[in-house]
């Protein structure tokens, strides 16, 4: 778009919140109820949703969009690891993130384990919602081990069921005064929690979701909601995979809080809890005192941030 700076230094600058982006285009909250169209300013600028900006409207008259001119510096960054390797922020300013499983399509565990890790790793807490409660599936023991050892490592973990509305409560209680994003794979219930916690949501919704060749709705945007009970929610589309940004090695173990109680009794203080003498994390999973399932998740992680890491093979 043709940048015409006379036009524009007339009209007055806006704050506002970015509550839905959609690759360069936003919807920008600036007021109750009141949201605008735009469009990012200048090839550098980059925003989310969650992003505190600042926006220059259109000019009236013309059919310019409201363009985005700054964004504020952000409280916290969750982001992930494209597949070219590249860390892509997914939304800013949360202060929790809840990560959604659902017993069919059976979530990875290793995919939760990295949600969690990542969260942790941006100073983002995080809890467990474990939805589609109503099905039998939902009894298999493989599935209630693998819940109930999240529930071990320290997470909270709330079981519940969207489609009937049971178990909503003790969620709505822990979302209140929150900006909290669901993330988790296709299917397991996003949208349809996000349309019972904030019913106004639907709209958008719907008119974001189009209908796939199935005929199935699958949201392809991020957005922001507002929460009746005070709080904001942000529904994401579903994901094939997740892995947090590159960190070293000695970071990874941020995403097992089961760990860390641990390490301080190990014999090295810089222990990766992998071969070194003397650790109590292997002689905790030993007794079975610690998951085994976790604990490869742990070593996977550190095997793909190994992978990411630059100059990493020549190191070896
Ligand atoms: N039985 C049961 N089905 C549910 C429940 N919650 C959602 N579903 C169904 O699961 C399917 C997927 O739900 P969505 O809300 O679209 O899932 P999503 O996580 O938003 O999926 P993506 O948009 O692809 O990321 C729909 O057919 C829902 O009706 C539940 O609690 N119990
Ligand atoms: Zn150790």
């Amino acid at each position: 778009m043709q940048h015409t700076p006379g036009r524009e230094d007339t009209s007055v600058p806006l704050t506002g919140r970015i509550v839905e982006s959609f690759g360069r285009r936003v919807l920008v909250e600036i007021a109750p109820e009141e949201r605008l169209p735009a469009e990012l300013f200048g090839k550098r600028l980059s925003c989310v949703c969650g992003d505190e900006v600042t926006i220059r409207p259109a000019p009236a008259g013309t059919a310019d969009a409201a363009r985005v001119i700054a964004v504020a510096p952000r409280r916290s960054r969750f982001a992930r690891t494209d597949s070219r390797g590249r860390t892509e922020v997914l939304a800013a300013n949360l202060s929790l993130l809840a990560v959604v499983v659902a017993p069919e399509p059976a979530s990875d565990p290793y995919i939760t384990d990295r949600y969690l890790a990542g969260a942790a790793l941006a100073g983002i807490r995080s809890i467990l919602i474990v939805n589609k409660f109503d099905l039998d599936t939902a009894t298999a023991p493989a599935f209630q081990t693998c819940i109930a050892e999240y529930r071990d490592a320290g997470y909270p973990v709330m079981l519940l069921s969207a489609a009937r509305a049971q178990g909503i409560e003790p969620l709505q209680a822990a979302l209140r005064g929150e900006t909290a994003m669901l993330v988790g794979q296709s299917g397991v219930g996003k949208t349809t929690l996000t349309n019972l916690l904030a019913p106004q949501s639907m709209r958008s919704i719907r008119t974001l979701s189009p209908s796939t060749g199935e005929g199935r709705h699958t949201s392809v945007s991020t957005a922001l909601f507002r929460l009746p009970g005070g709080g904001e929610l942000i529904d994401s589309p579903g994901v094939r995979d997740y892995a947090p940004p590159m960190i070293e090695d000695a970071m990874v173990q941020v995403g097992w809080p089961e760990f860390l109680t641990l390490a301080p009794q190990c014999r090295f203080n810089d222990c990766l809890h992998l071969r070194e003498p003397g650790c109590a994390v292997v002689a905790a999973l030993a007794t079975g005192q610690l998951s085994a399932r976790r604990y490869d998740g742990y070593k996977r992680l550190l095997n793909i941030m190994r992978g990411l890491a630059p100059g990493y093979e020549r190191r070896r």
